[in-house]
């Protein structure tokens, strides 16, 4: 027997008020049409207030006026997918969704409306905030053990007062804990000055850290406050401290034991009340081996030293800094990229990053301005990348399932390095497939 269209209708509202998204059609003249119940949960308005009205006047969202996902699709005869806006509801709460809106078309395929389906986000935003904020200190991203323990003990180094010296590869964020370092400190309201102990020839780098008098070198035409005398009460940051020349390393020595200098051709001592924070790539204990870096000054210098461990060491790390780097990146260059293509996932999480958490911001801002949709995809990614990866091209089909991998895991008495070179797959790999067994 053939159901009535009254029959067709009812049959249809009970599957469109059954689904969780929100869904409504307009007109063509933008006047809803049909408001399910999703809708009304998620917007706070009733079937009855919604039906008849200019959809802005219930949506009331920041691109109702300009970037209209309905309108867009009637305009372009294409859907819109997943855009994620924010609306207000009835009692005026923000309430982020992803919206996708699609052209609808009478028997002779004239446009006649639109529909748009949306979901409410607010629940998944919530999670997401309590993620970053979970693994949030001050600026810097981490979820990796050794470095939650390095923002644990933080405070309390801050507090102290005494010379920190920093030691990670370029791009491990050295900077970025030097600056946690000084907000953290009583001297945190004072200025923070750095000065990069490799940038320059070593006259003109003494008279950056220390000052120099007029015409007391080639070219001096007036005084020239050095760099601890703009630190004065707050800290400075000595970047690259390995490049220091010997000279200078006598010179700094002489500050660091009894807080005195004297700038570049002047007669008497100044004082100078600063915190030292030091950040160097190399290895300076070798270099004291070597005799190109003072010992006295390098004790000095190491009273508390912080090792930053180098990102292929916290692979756990590398997605957190993706999504930092997506809403970084989306919030500075206007755009609405919401993810990556999985080929494209894959790659960024077996990237090596032989220049850190620099390096993998480097990509992703190359990659966010290019993108024109809303993933990033592989031709966006520095050929470099692509053609040197080592991604792992294992089967899955020869991967342990999750018991096997545990089983193996014990088996190595948990040591992942060695069951990554049983299963012949790199760290990172092995630190995915644990995850996804819960195993981390
Ligand atoms: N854990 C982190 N979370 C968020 N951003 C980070 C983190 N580590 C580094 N960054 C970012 O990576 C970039 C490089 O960091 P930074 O300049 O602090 O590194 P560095 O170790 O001082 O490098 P270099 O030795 O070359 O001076 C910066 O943009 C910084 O904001």
């Amino acid at each position: 027997m053939n159901s009535t269209p009254h029959q067709t209708l009812e049959h249809l509202t009970t599957i469109l008020d059954s689904v969780a998204d929100g869904v409504f059609t307009v007109d063509s003249s933008m006047h809803i049409t049909w408001f399910n119940r999703s809708a009304e949960q998620i917007t706070g308005f009733t079937q009855q207030e919604a039906l008849g009205r200019p959809c802005c006047e219930i949506f009331r969202s920041s691109i109702c006026f300009s970037a209209c996902p309905v309108r867009e699709a009637m305009a372009s005869g294409h859907s819109v997918e997943n855009r994620e806006i924010d609306i207000l509801n009835r009692d005026n709460r923000e309430i982020p969704i992803s919206v996708s809106a699609s052209v609808l078309l009478d028997a002779d395929g004239q446009p006649t409306g639109g529909v748009e389906t949306f979901r409410d986000l607010s629940r998944l935003r919530a999670l997401q905030q309590e993620v970053s904020d979970k693994y949030t200190f001050h600026d810097l991203v981490s979820r990796n053990p050794a470095m939650r323990k390095l923002f644990d003990i933080l405070p309390d180094v801050a507090a102290s007062d005494v010379t920190t010296l920093l030691q990670g590869d370029s791009g491990t964020g050295k900077e970025l804990f030097a600056r946690a370092l000084h907000d953290l400190s009583p001297r945190g309201n004072k200025p923070l000055i750095t000065v990069n102990c490799g940038a320059l020839p070593e006259q003109l780098l003494e008279a950056e850290i220390f000052g120099a008098r007029k015409g007391a070198y080639t070219g001096s035409v007036e005084d020239r406050p050095g760099r601890l005398a703009q630190a004065e009460g707050g800290t400075l940051f000595l970047d690259e401290i390995g490049d220091l020349p010997l000279s200078l390393q006598v010179k700094l020595l002489r500050v660091l034991e009894n807080r005195e200098y004297q700038p570049l051709g002047a007669k008497g001592a100044r004082r100078a009340d600063v915190r030292f924070i030091a950040a160097t790539h190399r290895h300076l204990d070798k270099m004291v081996t070597a005799g190109t870096f003072r010992q006295d000054l390098f004790f000095r210098l190491n009273v508390v030293q912080l090792t930053i461990p180098a990102l292929r060491d916290r692979p756990e790390d590398i997605p957190l800094l993706l999504d930092m780097a997506l809403d970084r990146f989306n919030m500075q260059y206007g755009k609405n990229i919401r993810g990556f293509e999985p080929e494209v996932l894959n790659l960024l999480l077996d990237h090596p990053y032989p220049g850190n958490v620099r390096e993998l911001l480097n990509i992703i801002e190359r990659a966010a301005i290019l993108c024109r949709s809303e993933q990033i995809t592989l031709d966006l990614l520095p050929t470099s990348l692509t053609l040197h990866s080592t991604v792992n091209h294992r089967p899955t089909n020869n991967r342990p399932d999750s018991d096997q991998l545990k089983g193996m895991l014990a088996r190595h008495a948990g040591n992942r390095t060695a069951l990554a070179r049983e299963l012949g797959i790199n760290r990172t790999t092995l630190w995915r497939w644990l995850k996804d067994c819960d195993f981390h």
